[in-house]
């Protein structure tokens, strides 16, 4: 499949709005087999499917961009993956940012396909972006960020995860310079032609990584790219807001702080999950001061 050039508002530019308009916060979709049980749902396709519904009624309007996590919506199989693009063409229709995470990576050419499947215009799973991993080379990443600028779509490439196990290979040095840093200067050179506050290429730093990115001195370069940093691990994983101030330093504008469980356990009372989450957006409202 081959995409016309379409040009739309780049993605930046959407996002640096819906950040205007409802602060910083991404909330994540992610119906974990516990959740269901709690929610008092089946773990099975129609639990999911009001799982979802809830999920998009509560979180739609209300933060700046959600995150359905695909993972918990493959576990049920194509009749899973169909509710998957219920929620993005729910969000699509609510006028929400949607950010699918699918962490794809692969060779360029397996990329391409990845690229039609999430960022084309005709694919049933498209979303406003998606999260991206660079560890096959970051130039094994081009045909998403092609596809991306054509249709006015965003990447999230990992750079920090926020688990204890990526230090092994994100820290790892080469030639003077770490490994994510150099996904840092990847992204920075994609963000260079736009003319937003943030561009349409992002990263993910995980909320728990404050230390390290001291410790590497990245604080700096990550405001020069002028990245959304997406940082999981708030909540659940034990990041709170604060740490992400503490962290990110003068990057800390740029932070879109993620959180799935802990707003997720407040469900399934669409209201009780609204108000959790405006909790967490006007805690995360002290990142944009
Ligand atoms: O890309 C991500 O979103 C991601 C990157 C990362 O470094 N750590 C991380 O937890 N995530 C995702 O963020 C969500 C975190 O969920 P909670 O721990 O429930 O808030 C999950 O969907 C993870 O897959």
């Amino acid at each position: 499949m081959s995409e016309p050039a379409l040009r739309t508002t780049a993605f930046g530019d959407r996002l640096t709005k819906a950040v205007d308009t409802f602060g910083p916060l991404c909330v994540g979709i992610d119906p974990h087999a516990q959740l269901l049980e709690a929610w008092g749902l089946s773990d099975d396709v129609d639990g999911l499917r009001r799982f979802a519904e809830i999920s998009v009624e509560a979180f739609a309007g209300q933060v700046a961009i959600v995150k359905p996590q695909s993972a918990f919506f493959e576990r049920h199989g194509s009749a899973g993956v169909a509710v998957l693009e219920e929620v993005l063409a729910g969000l699509r229709e609510a006028g929400t940012l949607s950010l699918l995470d699918v962490k794809r990576g692969d060779i360029g050419s397996t990329m391409t396909a990845y690229a039609d499947a999430y960022l084309s215009d005709r694919s049933p799973l498209r979303a406003d972006a998606i999260t991206v991993s660079p560890y096959l080379g970051f130039g094994s990443l081009q045909p998403t960020i092609e596809l991306a600028q054509a249709t006015g779509r965003g990447l999230f490439v990992l750079a920090m995860t926020s688990n204890p196990e990526g230090a092994s290979v994100q820290h790892a040095v080469r030639d003077g310079v770490s490994v994510a840093e150099s996904m840092i200067s990847g992204v920075a050179k994609l963000n260079a032609g736009e003319p937003s506050r943030i561009g349409s290429f992002g990263l993910v730093v995980g909320a728990t990584t404050g230390k390290d990115l001291a410790d590497l001195g990245l604080t700096a370069a990550l405001t020069e790219s002028r990245a959304p940093l997406l940082a999981p691990g708030v909540g659940a994983q034990g990041a709170t807001i604060e740490d992400v101030r503490r962290g990110f330093g003068e990057a800390e504008r740029q932070v879109l702080p993620a959180t799935s469980r802990d707003v997720l356990s407040a469900g399934p009372d669409p209201a009780a999950l609204r108000a959790r989450c405006q909790s967490v957006v006007e805690e995360a409202a002290a990142l944009q001061r």
